[in-house]
């Protein structure tokens, strides 16, 4: 069988970060001489077609397992490549725009623990807007929570 290739040992170890994909892109394009074409509008039309293909790979099945159980190790595969492709293009493109990824990631951690409060959302798939609503005469701090009711 094939050995893995250096960049499959790093995933192998979990130790792949934002900042080495970032780099890893960089130097991608900068070897093919595509800067010019990594363009923010470039970029981002370049991921929602990506987006495309790996909803192409849901299309027509209905829901499915979690862990996909009944997928051949084939399409498995398939799904990591356009899962990768994906994440490649908006690393790039958060890179492009200047926007640290991993700084912005955690802040938005943040944000939506503190609009989707555990006390609040436990067990619930609703979003806040009739929650929030209902507990702002007593609680200010969930009064900001401006999300569309999903109308469950
Ligand atoms: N101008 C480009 C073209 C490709 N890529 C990189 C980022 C993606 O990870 C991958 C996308 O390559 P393809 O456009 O060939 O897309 P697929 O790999 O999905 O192939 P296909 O669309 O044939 O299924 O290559 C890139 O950075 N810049």
């Amino acid at each position: 069988m094939k050995g893995k290739t250096e960049n499959e040992e790093e995933g192998a170890k979990g130790v792949v970060s934002l900042e080495e994909l970032k780099k890893k892109m960089a130097d991608f394009a900068k070897e093919r001489e595509w800067d010019q074409f990594h363009t923010p509008r470039n970029l981002l039309l370049a991921m929602v077609g990506e987006v495309g293909e790996l909803s192409e790979i849901f299309q027509w099945k209905g829901e499915v397992p979690r862990g996909l159980p009944d997928w051949e190790e084939k399409e498995k595969q398939h799904l990591g490549e356009e899962l990768s492709d994906v994440l490649l293009y908006l690393v790039r493109l958060s890179d492009i725009c200047g926007i640290d990824l991993g700084n912005a990631v955690l802040r938005k951690l943040e944000l939506n623990a503190i609009k989707y409060p555990v006390n609040l959302c436990k067990g619930s798939s609703k979003k806040l807007t009739l929650l929030s609503k209902s507990t702002t005469t007593t609680t200010t701090s969930t009064s900001e929570n401006g999300v569309i009711n999903d109308g469950e």
